[in-house]
């Protein structure tokens, strides 16, 4: 049996490494792979591409995961859920557009165009990529991005092929090397993001605070990797901030707000489970909080209230999913970056599943029975995306606003002797 799925594991390596390199010839005249240094995705017990390095000169590896979205690359490159992952794209053109400045800001001070002041998967991987590009927003090429960042890319690559082995293996771990072709089978070079906490490397390390003008409400958020669009989300609709650690004790200091939110992240979420113990005492000791989870921050609360979850074969990363809302029956188009899903049968009696996705009919959301507590695991806030589902940020304001009413006190912002005025207005890494 062994040998019988060695030998079919060889052939296969083989036919792919053929494409692969039937691409490559056929990709060496193009302009855009003019000049550029040889490179090679090599994924672990899988087929090996050959291509050309457009980001940084150095080898990498991580966890291979695709997205089928169109657009957007600037903002999934910085969302933090994506950190120690190998992006591979779909969309064969990508970088035609440039990269904006990481640096501009909004009115709020929060960055303008970018998900995190940095990029943070590993590595991605095109097949074609834009050396040129043409925007009125862009400072730079994406490969001078990658370069900048010390981010490997890789272009040329057969991505219809990759795809479609990730699709039936499942997503799996792979390696990018620069100028040499490493040892496939040198297990050792192949690192697993999923083994370790990421959500440490890419929380703030200290608390910080944005004030919204005209505030009617304060909001904490435990920040496990949170997109900026999520605080603008907030920010916005008349929320102040005060951002914390993932694992800080938000149980103690609870009280002190209206509302509670929890943020995307990357990795497996049964690593954070500081987080889901004290997002377990915050539900147990405050009755009528608000509180709202997206995506990481869905199964962290799933999790707390009890239930389990689950790695998917290969995940759902894409700007087009549809997700029902089993409420009204309305289904929306989402946005959507996630490798685990809550498996909605392990639901504590008191929620009910809210969302489910209609492609792979796993569950995308639940929401207490009788408190205001819901979350999705698709991306409300977008970016990229469509803003179909931005009116559950609405409804989580409408929480905010019934439990406020009733507690009719304005909460007064300070937290361990600090008042929040003073605290950091950005992020701190
Ligand atoms: N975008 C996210 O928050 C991702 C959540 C989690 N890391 C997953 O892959 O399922």
């Amino acid at each position: 049996m062994l040998k019988v799925n060695t030998l079919n594991l060889l052939k296969k390596r083989f036919e792919f490494s053929l494409q692969a390199r039937f691409f490559h010839n056929s990709k060496i005249n193009l302009s855009s792979s003019k000049s550029l240094d040889r490179a090679t995705l090599t994924i672990r017990d899988g087929p090996i591409f050959n291509g050309f390095s457009f980001g940084a000169n150095k080898n990498i590896s991580g966890e291979a995961v695709f997205t089928t979205s169109l657009v957007g690359y600037p903002e999934s490159m910085t969302d933090p859920s994506y950190k120690g992952q190998i992006l591979c794209f779909t969309q064969p053109l990508i970088g035609n557009y440039g990269v904006p400045s990481g640096k501009a800001r909004d009115e709020y001070g929060l960055l303008r165009y970018f998900e995190s002041p940095h990029i943070q998967c590993i590595g991605i991987v095109v097949s074609d990529v834009a050396m040129e590009y043409s925007h009125w927003t862009a400072v730079e090429s994406l490969s001078q991005w990658c370069k900048r960042e010390g981010v490997a890319g890789i272009t040329g690559v057969d991505t219809r092929s990759l795809v479609t082995y990730l699709r039936e293996q499942g997503s799996s771990l792979a390696r990018i090397t620069v100028g040499e072709e490493y040892d496939a089978d040198e297990d050792a070079a192949f690192e697993d993001p999923g083994s370790i906490n990421l959500v440490h490397k890419v929380s703030t390390k200290a608390p910080f605070h944005i004030a919204a003008p005209n505030a009617k409400y304060h909001v904490a958020v435990i920040d496990c990797g949170v997109k900026e669009n999520i605080l603008r989300s907030l920010v916005s609709r008349g929320a102040s901030i005060t951002v914390l650690p993932y694992d800080y004790p938000i149980q103690k200091i609870a009280n002190k707000f209206d509302g509670v939110f929890i943020s995307n992240g990357p990795g497996d979420p049964t690593h954070c489970s500081t987080t889901v113990y004290n997002l377990e005492k915050t539900m147990q000791e405050n009755e009528k909080l608000p509180i709202f989870g997206i995506c990481l921050g869905h199964q962290l609360l799933a999790l707390a209230s009890g239930a389990k979850t689950i790695k998917l074969k290969y995940g759902n990363r894409a700007h087009n999913i549809p997700a029902l809302d089993l409420i009204t029956n309305k289904c929306h188009i989402t946005s959507q970056n996630h490798g685990y899903a809550v498996d909605a049968k392990t639901l504590n009696p008191n929620f009910k599943e809210y969302f489910i996705n209609l492609n792979d009919q796993s569950n995308e959301g639940m929401i207490h029975k009788t408190r205001p507590i819901f979350s999705t695991q698709f991306h409300p806030e977008a970016k990229g995306g469509p803003l179909d589902s931005s009116y559950l940020f609405d409804k989580y304001f409408d929480m905010l606003k019934a439990y406020k009413d009733k507690s009719g006190i304005t909460k007064k912002i300070n937290l361990e002797g600090l008042l929040v005025d003073i605290l950091p207005k950005e992020r701190i890494i």
